[in-house]
């Protein structure tokens, strides 16, 4: 069924486990996700950025945002696994309102570029909006390096547990996204990956609900080296190793954004099929590997987060 983040992420609060996040653009990953979810018997939540919208709207975002809706929804109803829509990254005001008019799940305000005060204002402000209409909300306090889309954050800036206690009695946002050290994209860590868990603690134990890992994809080495011996060049690629996300989850995490991962299984299966089958053209065919590598990533996801056998 098509249900709200919080519900599924409440779950997963209550009972210790992690739901992962899973960015998509086309119809394809929409596809390999849920057979993955029901293959694991695992809730999954669906993502968009902005970009993704305006992407599937051919740069119309509202059109996009309401694909998004009716295309996950027609899983989603007929699916025996909780299925959820969620807006990532969520910047701007009218893609805001976009996706809650479409029917979105949930929808995050990421006001975490402005100073303190701002990002409390902006996000109080949208919680109002959101929760009117029945839909959750994820904000994120400190600030992610890395890639965010179409803002590019310089710096690590890590949470302060002290302003999200505050933070969170102010907004009544329904989860969080604390900055911990990790960073969007395939270049995580400047030097051995590492996340600070005592600072995930003191956040949950002040603000006593989901917390969202974002940039959270490990860059599996073995898909990057299918890609790489497939021509592509994804040198210095580093993620967040297994461990340390299921420590994480341990620490209060239970909402894990991974679009990176998904990128990368898709375009190593994309580049190995290619290479071998030169004769093939039929896009019915030709995403076999993708499908199977991307599907792979999920469900091997759903094993670490401990989300598997919790639909
Ligand atoms: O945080 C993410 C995804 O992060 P990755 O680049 O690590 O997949 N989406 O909001
Ligand atoms: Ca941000
Ligand atoms: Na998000
Ligand atoms: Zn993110």
């Amino acid at each position: 069924p098509y249900v709200d983040t919080k519900v599924i992420l409440e779950n997963a609060d209550k009972h210790g486990y992690g739901v992962p996040a899973l960015n998509i653009n086309n119809l394809e990953f929409l596809h390999y996700i849920i057979e993955a979810g029901i293959k694991m018997n695992s809730p999954v939540i669906i993502e968009t950025s902005q970009g993704a919208m305006k992407y599937a709207g051919n740069g119309d975002f509202r059109k996009g945002a309401e694909i998004f809706v009716k295309m996950v929804r027609t899983f989603a109803d007929e699916a025996n696994i909780p299925v959820a829509l969620h807006l990532d990254h969520g910047k701007s005001f009218e893609y805001i309102v976009a996706a809650i008019k479409a029917g979105y799940s949930s929808v995050m305000i990421d006001a975490s570029e402005h100073p303190f005060e701002e990002n409390m204002k902006i996000t109080k402000e949208i919680v109002k909006i959101a929760h009117a209409a029945g839909v959750s909300v994820e904000a994120e306090l400190g600030q992610l390096a890395g890639i965010e889309d179409e803002a590019v954050a310089a710096e690590n800036v890590l949470v302060d547990p002290e302003e999200a206690k505050i933070f969170v009695e102010e907004t009544d946002v329904d989860f969080l996204a604390p900055a911990v050290g990790t960073s969007h994209g395939a270049f995580k860590f400047k030097g051995a990956a590492k996340i600070d868990y005592d600072r995930i603690k003191k956040v949950k134990e002040y603000v006593k609900r989901p917390l969202v890992l974002h940039g959270a994809s490990s860059v599996v080495p073995e898909f990057v080296e299918i890609a790489e011996k497939h021509g592509a060049d994804f040198g210095g690629a580093k993620g967040v190793p297994a461990e340390i996300l299921k420590e994480a989850v341990k620490c209060g995490i239970n909402k894990v954004n991974t679009d990176t991962d998904l990128r990368i299984a898709f375009v190593a299966g994309l580049r190995e099929f290619l290479n071998g089958n030169p004769k093939e053209f039929d896009p019915r065919k030709y995403f076999k590997l993708a499908r199977e590598y991307t599907i792979k990533v999920i469900t091997d996801r759903m094993e670490v987060l401990g989300s598997a056998g919790k639909a």
